[in-house]
């Protein structure tokens, strides 16, 4: 058996033991697919994992960086109490378009609110908002900005917010350092500032699954 399919096995196994898609996670990943949206996001176990975190953190707003189909959106979302609040940012309208109908159907438009434009658009318009803290950040967008997000959720959090920078090993190429990919260079750029900030206490973690190898790095406010 190759590497990757005994990884898809533990993946599939992992998911329908712990954390199977229901009928609005399944339709969310179904007209992401049929809209022709890539084959980019989370796995019903990382999706899992996010919302354990936001439950464990108390979160009560979450702020998402790179929507897609709003299938993590929908993960982190159901973390909420009713009077909570996610804001997703997402570049393209038509992902964005397809996320709201997604987040509607598993009945979550109340607390989930998709955004559109460049997120370094978005976001100082979010902070002219004067927002409460975000509890829990998520940034899975274009890599080459991750540093840029990562002082952006500084700005926008408090003490003791969480900060999940996603897909941070590029298949083990991070620790590249002559690389010119912009993927690998904002990654770097987001772990040597997790690293170095004062405000900033993280770890990162190397995964393995159906997405193949990759991994997240999840950083505490102080
Ligand atoms: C990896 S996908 C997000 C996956 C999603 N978080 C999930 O797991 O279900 C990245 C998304 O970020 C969006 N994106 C790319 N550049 C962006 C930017 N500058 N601002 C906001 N969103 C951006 C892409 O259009 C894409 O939909
Ligand atoms: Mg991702």
């Amino acid at each position: 058996m190759s590497e990757s399919q005994l990884w898809d096995d533990v993946d599939d196994y992992f998911t329908t033991q712990l954390s199977p898609n229901d009928e609005a996670l399944d339709a969310a990943v179904r007209e992401s697919e049929a809209a022709g949206l890539p084959r980019v996001a989370v796995t019903a176990p990382q999706g899992k994992f996010l919302q354990l975190l936001a439950q464990i953190q108390g979160a009560r707003t979450i702020l998402e960086i790179g929507t897609l189909g709003g299938y993590s959106t929908i993960w982190m979302a159901r973390a909420l109490p009713t009077s909570g609040r996610l804001i997703s940012l997402e570049y393209s309208a038509r992902h964005a378009e397809v996320a709201t109908r997604n987040i509607a159907r598993a009945g979550l438009e109340r607390i989930a609110e998709v955004r559109v434009g460049p997120a370094l658009e978005s976001l100082p318009k979010l902070a002219d908002e004067n927002p409460a803290p975000f509890d829990l950040v998520f940034i899975d967008a274009d890599k080459g900005n991750n540093p840029q997000y990562v002082e952006w959720a500084l700005r926008l959090t408090r003490s003791g917010s969480l900060i999940v920078v996603d897909n941070v090993v590029r298949q083990g190429r991070v620790t590249d350092a002559d690389s010119t990919d912009p993927d690998v260079v904002g990654s770097r750029a987001a772990i040597e500032l997790i690293a170095r900030h004062p405000r900033l206490t993280g770890t990162a973690l190397q995964t393995v699954g159906s997405k193949g190898h990759d991994g997240f790095a999840l950083a505490r406010v102080l």
